[in-house]
């Protein structure tokens, strides 16, 4: 049987100016010399939020008032199984001062320093850096009407606007118009123009983000997520890119995992207008996906805006559409 998961609790504190705190993991601690977010393990009398309030008085002198769980995730070390959790702390008392003998320090985070906190903390922190930049709203695109691209795109970039900013926004034209015609790179601008943070569907060469803003995601659709290698989606997350993914069961998520996907949509949750046919897999099969994944979770199909807290309940972060936004 596998050995039961230790509890790690997290703190990622948010000064209000953005800035995040960090710790160098001392000499002669598991992943020593690298950034980590301040927090340890929680002892079998504790509660989640009594082992953070515990760890972080310890561990850099703060007093929590305000701290909300954010993300959830499994992560298999070679000599540790451990359930890190992630709590978002927006408020505390005092300032936070080294106890251990640790470097401490408040650095930018945002999607534009997203590459280099990912660069300088273990693989396993990628879900917690990523819940702390990324928007709770996805957008995905309808596909080109009859009106053709140019109808589509110039709706899309009056839609853009009254999108509340930043929201996560996934082009996809749709199959009914050749790659070769979409404008990805004007798309793209202009979706970053209007304070969002654009997400496309790279064409079957893959050789196609050479010169692309790093500021664009990619989407593995399922084609592409059962395709790709390893080595290829870590070298697009190497030049900075988002990689997001589409999940709809155990095996795509656990493909998703071991590609190491910023973000996975799960769908379809309920059955939607778009996908007539398709029978939704329902909240229990959400939560139990949601719970397996070391990323954030975005539910769609069928989902609007006010299902977040019951996907915050069931463990999802994000909520993603294409009717709820156009
Ligand atoms: N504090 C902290 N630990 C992390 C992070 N990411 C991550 O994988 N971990 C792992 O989670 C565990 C944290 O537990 P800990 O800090 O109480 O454990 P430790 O090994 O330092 O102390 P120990 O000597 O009591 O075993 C370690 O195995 C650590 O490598 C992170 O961002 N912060």
């Amino acid at each position: 049987m596998d050995r039961p998961r230790t509890d790690i609790v997290l703190g990622l504190l948010r000064e209000p100016n953005g800035r995040v705190w960090a710790e160098i993991r001392p000499d002669g601690k598991h992943l020593a010399g690298l950034r980590a977010f301040p927090g340890g393990k929680r002892r079998d009398d504790e509660t989640l939020r009594q082992a953070l309030a515990r760890e972080l008085d310890e561990e850099i002198g703060i007093r929590v008032r305000r701290a909300r769980r954010v993300i959830t995730l499994n992560w298999d070390y070679p000599d540790r199984r451990l359930r890190l959790i992630g709590f978002e702390v927006t408020d505390w008392v005092g300032v936070p001062r080294s106890g251990e003998g640790q470097a401490l320090a408040a650095e930018p985070l945002d999607r534009d320093a997203r590459a280099d906190w990912l660069a300088a903390m273990p693989p396993a922190n990628r879900g917690l850096v990523n819940a702390l930049v990324l928007p709770r709203c996805l957008a995905i695109t309808p596909p080109v009407r009859a009106d053709g691209l140019t109808g589509w795109q110039a709706r899309l970039e009056s839609r853009l606007h009254s999108l509340p900013a930043p929201m996560l926004v996934n082009l996809r034209p749709g199959p009914a118009v050749g790659q070769a015609s979409v404008p990805w790179p004007a798309l793209a601008r202009a979706v970053l123009a209007a304070g969002h943070w654009p997400v496309v569907n790279p064409p079957a060469d893959r050789s196609w983000p050479e010169g692309l803003d790093p500021r664009v995601g990619l989407h593995l659709n399922h084609a592409r997520l059962m395709s790709m290698s390893a080595g290829q989606v870590r070298d697009w997350q190497a030049r900075g890119h988002l990689v997001t993914a589409a999940v709809h069961d155990q095996a795509t998520l656990e493909r998703a995992v071991e590609l190491a996907a910023d973000l996975v949509t799960v769908s379809p949750v309920r059955a939607t207008a778009t996908h007539p046919g398709a029978r939704g897999m329902g909240w229990a099969a959400f939560a139990e996906l949601a719970e397996a994944a070391a990323m954030p979770v975005y539910a769609l199909g069928g989902v609007v805006v006010g299902d977040l807290p019951r996907i915050w309940r069931r463990g999802g972060f994000g909520v993603a559409s294409i009717s709820a936004f156009w």
